[in-house]
């Protein structure tokens, strides 16, 4: 049988702790000097544990996974990450990503000259093209030989310019697209990772730090001498309603630059901060970027025992679905990722899948890693991207309700159709997470080089929830 002992008023400890019974005043005085001291030495001990643990914490850098699919802007917010740590090393990298500017440019024209060649060809539903397009097509001839040169100085060994083969669908809705013959698709330049790239371009530009304006095969003289050709091609009335009715809208897509040509197809063009954010170059394998956030900053917001590691290494994958099984051994080990949903694709399909619709794609895969346990103590944070995209889209005519058709007839505005998304995913984020936490997300344009703010505030809430997860707030 159970007893339980009757409570008492003698407590037990109080009668360990009791000062000795009939204790002089000496006794007394003596016990609590040899008290405080013993709580002295207890104090000093519990703070040294304490700057192990911070210690500890410290050595281990700071890690942000960015995932997302292909095309919704890890890249892109990597290069925010550059620019907001090392704005110096951004700017001595220009150089090297005009020769990337210049391909997304020809890319984008010989899109626009195999279309109305395709055109041409179809007749039917296309209008016809006149000696005007016609010659223009001829006199551009020269340029569309640059994209080969500049895809061999970028990727030596690389077999992108193999016509025909294609991962990258240019339609913005393949299953709408007329039928064939089709535009024939090149696949788009890769980059295995940063290094690699720029060390190629490193040889052919002999050091990046300067463009070599003079020289003779400077890809940027054959587009500055086709530049006005290139500008009656895109400003050509023709033009437009064949890209119109094969349903290519070249604005939407990554690389685009074709509203800027008199500046980007210029004379001794440099490129500007923005320009770089908007470079297109898909991503292979994984981009690892270290930087140093500046201690004396930190310490400010922090004080000093809140110190995490001031050392950040921030990855970017491929979000090509082929790529996908590449991010689980990262999961393991991340203090914070941030996953991109491009918001304003509601109206395009997966160019690895032109059955999948691309928002849906992005819900799907926001469900599989929110739901995931493996990253259930891993803090998330949402960027609802291409706000500009989808904003612009929304202002030209499109209806989203035509492609999401739970939206109903809420009013087709910005506002609406973005709160209505916001809300979509904080819901799956609350229904499928395995341990509840907290919902961070942000309305971003990452191609915008106001996205550093944002950053720096991502920045301070990763500080925060790992500094208390870890106890030591
Ligand atoms: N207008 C606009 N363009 C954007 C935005 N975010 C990204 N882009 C552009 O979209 C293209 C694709 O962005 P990336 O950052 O390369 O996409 P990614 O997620 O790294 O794609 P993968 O490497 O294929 O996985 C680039 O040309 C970007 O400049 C945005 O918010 N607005
Ligand atoms: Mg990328």
């Amino acid at each position: 049988m159970l007893s339980t002992s009757k409570p008492s008023t003698d407590d037990p400890l109080a009668r360990v702790f009791a000062p000795p019974p009939n204790e002089s005043q000496r006794d007394k005085e003596n016990r609590i000097r040899a008290e405080q001291e013993a709580k002295k030495r207890s104090d000093a001990i519990d703070e040294e544990i304490s700057k192990q643990l911070i210690a500890r914490k410290n050595s281990k850098p700071v890690k942000i996974l960015l995932l997302g699919q292909s095309e919704s802007g890890k890249s892109t917010t990597l290069k925010n990450f550059q620019l907001m740590s090392s704005p110096k090393a951004f700017r001595a990298e220009l150089p090297s990503w005009r020769a990337v500017i210049q391909l997304n440019i020809v890319r984008s024209v010989r899109l626009i000259v195999d279309t109305i060649t395709m055109a041409h060809q179809v007749g039917e539903g296309y209008p016809p093209l006149g000696p005007e397009q016609l010659k223009l097509r001829m006199k551009l001839s020269p340029l569309l030989r640059v994209e080969d040169i500049l895809i061999q100085k970028l990727a030596p060994n690389s077999q992108h310019h193999i016509k025909g083969e294609s991962t990258d669908s240019v339609f913005d809705n393949a299953s709408n697209a007329p039928e064939a013959p089709a535009v024939p698709i090149r696949t788009e330049l890769t980059v295995n990772s940063r290094s690699t790239w720029k060390t190629a371009f490193k040889k052919w530009a002999k050091g990046v730090e300067e463009i070599d304006f003079d020289d003779p095969a400077d890809p940027g003289r054959v587009l500055f001498a086709c530049k006005d050709d290139m500008i009656a091609l895109w400003s050509d009335p023709i033009v437009r309603e064949i890209l119109e009715v094969a349903r290519i809208r070249l604005q939407d897509q990554g690389g685009f630059y074709l509203d800027d040509l008199p500046r980007v197809a210029g004379e001794r063009y440099t490129p500007t901060n923005d320009d770089v954010l908007r470079a297109r170059l898909k991503t292979v394998g994984v981009t690892e970027f270290r930087f140093d956030l500046g201690k004396s900053e930190f310490l400010g917001k922090f004080g000093p025992g809140a110190s995490l590691s001031s050392s950040w290494h921030v990855y970017d994958v491929g979000g090509h679905r082929s790529m996908r099984t590449a991010w689980v051994p990262f999961f393991d080990d991340m203090n914070a990722i941030i996953f991109l949903a491009p918001i304003s694709c509601f109206d395009q399909v997966l160019a690895e899948d032109p059955s999948v619709n691309r928002l849906a794609d992005s819900v799907q895969l926001w469900t599989s890693i929110v739901s995931n346990k493996l990253l259930a103590d891993t803090p998330l944070v949402l960027f609802l991207n291409k706000c500009d995209l989808l904003k612009a889209k929304i202002e030209a005519g499109s209806h989203f309700a035509k492609h999401i058709i739970s939206y109903g007839d809420r009013p087709n505005t910005f506002e609406g159709c973005s709160n209505y998304l916001r809300k979509k995913f904080a819901g799956i984020h609350k229904e499928k997470s395995p341990k509840p936490r907290p919902f961070h997300f942000h309305f971003t344009s990452v191609t915008d080089s106001t996205t550093v703010e944002i950053l720096r505030h991502v920045q301070d809430d990763v500080i925060m929830q790992n500094l208390k997860s870890g106890g030591l707030l």
